[in-house]
């Protein structure tokens, strides 16, 4: 079980020279809520995931996850949010290629006991459709494959804020449902999940939805809750 997680997003503006993205967004999502960023393409949403991930810099507000302001946080605490906390499924799916599967999902399993790992790895490569393909390089999957490995180690890590930039990007309508029905496990287990997406199916699976068009001075101000 996730330690329960609450994002607030709280004022908060990007701009990138002169080029405002949103200014003023506001929102808190509860533990166990899962919220879609939609918009059109350049609005801004993967730039969001990328403050929330302390990826990018913001150019004001706060972003406060329990209590504590992650803009204000120096390089380790930094670290540590990335390490313990956080769960990030990147576009690109940030695996190491030449590495086997098992060893993409030891990466977030430091610490743990072989048997603990194992039985871990297994659990999450049976969810993801890939039991049995552990030892596989990644260079010789698919996209879609290379995308399930990459949410088998958020199964393994379990995350209590994951991000997720447009996860069902290169995959069919079932593993696409597949994705969705992982995102909402680590929701129920009480973590928070954003999830920036253009498909329709799933926006359409989270609680709530955030839309990154025309946040401007007006801001934009709404809570997200379970
Ligand atoms: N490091 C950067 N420097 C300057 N501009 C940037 C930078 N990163 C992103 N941008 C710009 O910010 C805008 C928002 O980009 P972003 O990728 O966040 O949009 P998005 O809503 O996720 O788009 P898509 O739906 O196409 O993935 C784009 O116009 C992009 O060119």
């Amino acid at each position: 079980m996730t330690r329960p997680t609450t994002l607030v997003v709280d004022e908060l503006s990007k701009a990138f020279g002169r080029r405002v993205l949103w200014e003023g967004l506001s929102f808190t999502v509860e533990p166990g809520s899962m919220v879609a960023l939609t918009g059109r393409s350049g609005s801004g949403k993967s730039t969001l995931l990328n403050c929330v991930g302390l990826l990018e810099p913001v150019t004001a507000g706060r972003i406060v996850v329990d209590g504590a302001d992650l803009t204000r946080f120096g390089r380790r605490r930094t670290r540590q949010f990335r390490r313990d906390a956080l769960g990030y499924l990147f576009q690109n799916y940030a695996l190491i290629d030449n590495a086997s599967i098992d060893e993409n999902l030891a990466v977030v399993a430091r610490g743990r006991g072989r048997a603990s790992r194992r039985a871990a790895f297994d659990t999450a490569l049976e969810q993801v459709g890939l039991a049995g393909r552990g030892g596989e390089p990644v260079y010789q999957l698919s996209g879609g494959e290379q995308q399930r490995v990459a949410l088998a180690r958020l199964v393994v890590k379990a995350p209590s804020v994951v991000l997720a930039d447009e996860p069902t990007g290169a995959l069919d309508h079932d593993n696409a449902d597949m994705v969705v029905a992982s995102l909402r496990s680590f929701a129920e287990g009480g973590a928070t999940v954003v999830v920036a997406t253009h498909s329709e199916q799933v926006a359409a699976a989270c609680d709530r939805r955030v839309d990154l068009d025309g946040v401007r001075t007006e801001g934009l101000t709404t809570s997200i809750g379970a």
